[in-house]
């Protein structure tokens, strides 16, 4: 493995679940691979369980982890090409990269969606700099589309407690204060489009996500119809996608909050939100404290899921 940016990246999924759940047994079982190995991990943006479980997953691995915050103690640096850098960023990316390359050997990157421009943005300009120029292995820590290690572990979570062969899941839009990316909801869809699960998308009209993750999946607007007889209901904001609203909030409807009321539609389902969560604006207190809540055994598996992407990329050296 060189990339890990996508669903397609891990292969075979039943596969990829199944050396998770193998690596979760006895995750210290590979610490040879990573002996002398050092794991770069470059954050753009705040992050807690991805800068804990990712190194958490490199040591178990046997690697040793540096962790770069760009905005905190680096030099401000300029991502575009053909700048006259006569402002106030210090370093270009173009050698910033290629010199963080020189001091590891499988690079991570957390860099979101910025919504100045939805080409930048979709054209993954940050991270497919790390990819052409730093020379090593590069994996999405989220980047502007999509968050592939949060995904993946929400795919590990589903497997585990799924009690259907083929469960419904339901990906819902709730109201937030910010603007947040699309990346989390798109790697979801990417995901349970390429799983054995009956996967529904439901949001307000507007909230539409690409086609390109969206794949075909069954959209419904009415949040109770999406509800009904759910498995899963895994609960995210994201800023509208389609333009000419790109990056913009349309609504902080607080019906689509995930309550008593919704949950009780559903087949007793589990929650699932790949936190941080807002309470009482993405889902109530008293649901994310239910027993139906899973969203801290999903965060567990952020470890795992980091571990299947470091140890195959570790092999592949
Ligand atoms: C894993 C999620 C990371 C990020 N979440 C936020 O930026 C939340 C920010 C906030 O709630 O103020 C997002 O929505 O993509
Ligand atoms: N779910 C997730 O990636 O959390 P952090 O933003 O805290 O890393």
């Amino acid at each position: 493995m060189k990339t890990y940016t996508n669903v397609k990246d891990l292969g075979d999924l039943k596969a990829a679940v199944a050396e998770a759940l193998e690596i979760k047994k006895n995750r210290y079982a590979y610490k040879h691979l990573g002996e002398n190995k050092t794991l770069l991990m470059v954050f753009f943006n705040s992050s807690l369980r991805t800068r804990l479980s990712t190194q958490k997953a490199g040591m178990n691995l046997g690697m040793n982890t540096i962790v770069l915050d760009v905005n905190q103690g680096a030099w401000k640096l300029e991502t575009e090409r053909g700048v006259i850098m006569d402002g106030d960023k210090t370093e270009h990316l173009l050698e910033a990269i290629p010199v963080m390359g020189c001091y590891c050997d499988i690079i991570g990157v957390r860099s979101f969606a910025q919504f100045e421009s939805k080409e930048y943005d979709y054209n993954e300009t940050i991270i497919n700099q790390f990819i052409k120029y730093s020379g090593r292995p590069v994996f999405s820590m989220e980047a502007a589309t999509g968050h592939p290690l949060q995904a993946f572990a929400d795919l590990i979570t589903i497997e585990e407690y799924k009690k259907a062969k083929r469960p419904k899941v339901v990906l819902t839009w709730a109201p937030h204060p910010k603007a947040l990316p699309q990346a989390v909801p798109n790697s979801f869809a990417d995901f349970m489009n390429d799983a054995d699960v009956d996967f529904v998308i439901t949001h307000p009209h507007g909230y539409e996500l690409d086609e390109k993750f969206v794949r075909g999946a069954r959209v419904e607007y009415n949040q109770d119809k999406a509800l009904a007889g759910a498995d899963f209901v895994y609960a995210k904001n994201w800023a509208a996608y389609t333009d000419p609203n790109y990056g913009q909030i349309l609504s902080k409807d607080r019906s689509w909050t995930v309550s008593t009321e919704k949950m009780a539609l559903t087949n007793n389902a589990y929650f699932m939100h790949c936190l941080p969560v807002r309470r009482n604006m993405i889902v109530t207190d008293d649901v994310i404290e239910s027993p139906q809540s899973i969203v801290i055994p999903e965060a567990a598996n952020r470890e795992i899921s980091a571990q299947v992407v470091l140890k195959r990329m570790l092999e592949n050296l």
